[in-house]
């Protein structure tokens, strides 16, 4: 077994934490609608599509309001999708009764909500947060949990166990809001930006505890960041546009996933020079690889948008070309 480094010069053996392995994860067509106080309905999610293997890590990437957020707190089981279903491991969390789906939040699957105050009992003592954290698991389990102060010291945080969160800084706040979210053993951790606002010292500690419980229980681990240094620490990333996922990265291999009824959404810098409307040729080279063509003989005007649009300064740009504008898709 290895151990989990703190980041400092203390270590310590994780595998005493609990059940190692992690569970996998089925997303399939989900949706999810927000209903507004005036009434509105929201599409938070339409149509998600996604499997996520027991030990695998994933960063969820996107722009805001792609809806990384939603589906992060629907694998958590905080929130019910409005349609489709999700698995973890072969139960299906999304028909699951109130009474099964607090069980698996407390003790499978651990949610590390965005900003650290969210996670922890502000007026209490880090001793007390993860005493807090463990009040589901059974007088059995909790003896046989490991000690609160071993725990502590895996994130560094074993001098304050009795100090109150309100007077910890943001960096320790997130390493107690983690030792608290691992406390269980959980096989599945969700963590929403886990990493925003803190130094890169308290980032890089942060980012190295999660991984080193990875490596160390094989816990299936989803986290939500905006931070290029952080996703590139993830071997997988999954980028959620529009309440879809629109690509997936792969050791550092981009692709771009085929949606439901073969929607494909162009990488960002491709859908700025080709915009919405744009009328482009899809023709198979081979069975492998497409090739997408916007031909010179394309109208001027992309379908569907005004005179001012940005897409018509692109059909203008457009006509200047005598050659057509090809892009393969691979
Ligand atoms: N409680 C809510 N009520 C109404 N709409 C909501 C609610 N929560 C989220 N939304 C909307 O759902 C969509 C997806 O939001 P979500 O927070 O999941 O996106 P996100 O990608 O996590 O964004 P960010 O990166 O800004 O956190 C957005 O349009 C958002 O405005």
């Amino acid at each position: 077994m290895t151990t989990l480094d703190s980041g400092r010069d203390v270590r310590y053996d994780i595998g005493e934490l609990g059940r190692p392995g992690g569970i996998g994860i089925r997303c399939q067509g989900v949706v999810h609608l927000y209903r507004t106080f005036e009434g509105h309905d929201v599409v938070a999610l339409q149509g998600v599509d996604l499997t996520i293997e027991p030990g695998e890590r994933v960063a969820f990437l996107g722009p805001s309001g792609s809806g990384k957020s939603t589906l992060l707190t629907l694998l958590g089981g905080i929130q019910k999708p409005s349609a489709g279903r999700i698995f973890l491991g072969n139960e299906e969390i999304s028909r699951m009764g109130e009474r099964y789906l607090a069980r698996i939040r407390s003790r499978r699957v651990s949610t590390m909500l965005q900003g650290s105050t969210r996670n922890l009992l502000a007026y209490a003592t880090a001793r007390q947060n993860i005493a807090f954290a463990r009040l589901a698991m059974t007088s059995a389990e909790r003896k046989d949990a490991v000690a609160d102060i071993d725990l502590l010291r895996v994130v560094g945080l074993d001098q304050q166990i009795d100090q109150v969160v309100s007077t910890m800084s943001g960096g320790q706040r997130q390493r107690l809001a983690l030792a608290c979210a691992v406390s269980t053993g959980p096989q599945l951790l969700l963590a929403d930006e886990p990493t925003s606002q803190l130094s890169h010292e308290d980032r890089d500690h942060v980012i190295e505890l999660i991984h080193n419980l990875g490596d160390d229980l094989g816990t299936t681990i989803v986290v939500v960041t905006h931070q290029p240094e952080v996703a590139a620490t993830f071997p997988r990333t999954v980028t959620m546009k529009g309440g879809r996922v629109g690509a997936e990265g792969r050791d550092g291999a981009e692709y771009v996933v085929i949606g439901a009824e073969g929607v494909v959404h162009l990488p960002t810098h491709l859908a700025e020079q080709w915009p919405q409307g744009t009328l482009v040729r899809i023709e198979p080279e081979d069975v492998d690889r497409l090739v997408v063509s916007r031909p010179s003989d394309t109208p001027e005007a992309p379908v569907g948008h005004p005179v001012g649009h940005p897409a018509d300064h692109a059909a203008e740009h457009a006509a200047d070309h005598s050659a057509s504008t090809t892009e393969e898709l691979a």
